[in-house]
């Protein structure tokens, strides 16, 4: 079996090398379709967009995402040519929770908005958003949520219609899946008319997909005061992303809410549990992201202890002194751990 892999995978040679007979490593945006002609099977990241371009003509009958969103995978194209394909559903979901819950504080912190109390709004309330929920919760906020796919499928009174949420909120959180076309489409669904019709001058928080949000109309939302503030992880064409907007958000990151070794290794193990399923292979290896360099942490309340885990004003910092290096910052990011890796002792 020759299987081509994107070489940003962390965790992965050691055991992909006992299963395949061939491996080739290479950035995933430089995936051609000569590389992958006879290959059997990719193990890719968002930056390989699979498609008629990239796999007609090719032996490829298998495909892992080592992420959770699949928007780069053309899943039609892939069942019209009989290509299995496989992401890695909820694979770093507590890292975008830890990062939701980071920037909360240092909201509260920087910008002397009290979280306890306020409204948080969830768009999209699957594995991510269930978790960002949670985070609410835990922060004494009311929680608001909404996603009419599942209202559909389970009914009940769990769910708010999305203009509730957009006149109750004070934080909007983002958490759906890049959908382009149909009746639960999301592409820009945070429009000029969806910031129009906000009530509370809310936060906006984005770490699902850039194109979820019209660019230009968030920043108008930003310069009239219509939103109050923005924490953007994910934007529209990226990596040339509008610097316009970097300037003005509290928090902007590059596309690193996901970025928790945790959730690297646990994508990275759902891609080969994946594979060898595919390939009827028995196979055996572990994976584990490595310990923090200091699990102990001492900390005089959550804010510090939460900060000392993870601080997105690092990512934050880094991107705004070199906007242009996007893709490199998340080449070589040094990635963290999530809660359940450290030891907290207040002091
Ligand atoms: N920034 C990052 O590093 C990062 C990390 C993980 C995931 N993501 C993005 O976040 C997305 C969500 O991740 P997840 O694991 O929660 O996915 P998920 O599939 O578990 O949940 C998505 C939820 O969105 C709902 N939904 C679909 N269309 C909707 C609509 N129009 N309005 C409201 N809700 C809608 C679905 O019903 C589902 O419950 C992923 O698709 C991915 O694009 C980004
Ligand atoms: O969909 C996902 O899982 C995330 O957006 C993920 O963090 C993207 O990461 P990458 O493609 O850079 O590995």
């Amino acid at each position: 079996m020759k299987v081509i892999v994107d070489d940003k995978i962390p965790f992965i040679k050691e055991a992909l090398d006992t299963l395949a007979d061939e491996v080739i490593y290479a950035p995933g945006k430089d995936f051609t379709p000569e590389l992958v002609r006879d290959a059997d099977a990719l193990i890719i990241r968002t930056r390989t967009r699979c498609d008629r371009r990239l796999l007609e003509g090719s032996r490829v009958r298998f495909i892992a995402t080592a992420t959770i969103g699949f928007d780069h995978i053309d899943t039609a194209y892939c069942q019209e040519a009989g290509i299995t394909w496989q992401n890695a559903p909820g694979c770093n979901s507590a890292s975008v929770a830890q990062y939701m819950h980071s920037s909360l504080l240092l909201l509260q912190r920087q910008k002397g908005f009290r979280l306890e109390g306020k409204t948080l709004g969830v768009i999209g309330v699957g594995n991510v958003g269930t978790k960002v929920a949670q985070v609410g919760r835990e922060l004494g906020m009311r929680v608001l949520l909404n996603d009419p796919p599942r209202q559909e499928k389970e009914g009940g009174n769990l769910f708010s219609p999305l203009e509730q949420l957009m006149e109750e909120c004070d934080v909007l959180t983002f958490h759906v899946p890049l959908i382009r076309e149909g009746a639960h489409k999301t592409f820009h669904l945070a429009d000029a008319d969806f910031f129009g019709r906000l009530k509370c001058r809310p936060v906006i928080a984005n770490t699902s997909r850039g194109e979820v949000i019209e660019t230009q109309a968030l920043l108008h939302a930003l310069q009239t005061g219509q939103v109050s503030n923005a924490i953007i992880d994910v934007w529209e064409n990226e990596p040339n992303i509008n610097l316009d907007l970097l300037d003005r958000v509290f928090i902007g990151t590059p596309h690193i809410a996901g970025y928790s070794a945790d959730g690297k290794a646990n994508a990275t193990r759902m891609s080969l549990d994946a594979l060898c399923r595919f390939f009827h292979i028995d196979a055996h290896y572990h994976i584990e992201p490595p310990a923090p360099p200091q699990p102990l942490i001492e900390a005089h309340d959550l804010t510090e202890a939460s900060l000392a885990m993870y601080d997105p004003r690092r990512d934050d910092q880094a991107l705004r002194l070199h906007p242009e290096l996007f893709e490199k910052l998340r080449g070589d990011y040094p990635l963290r751990r999530e809660q359940g890796a450290f030891q907290v002792k207040y002091i």
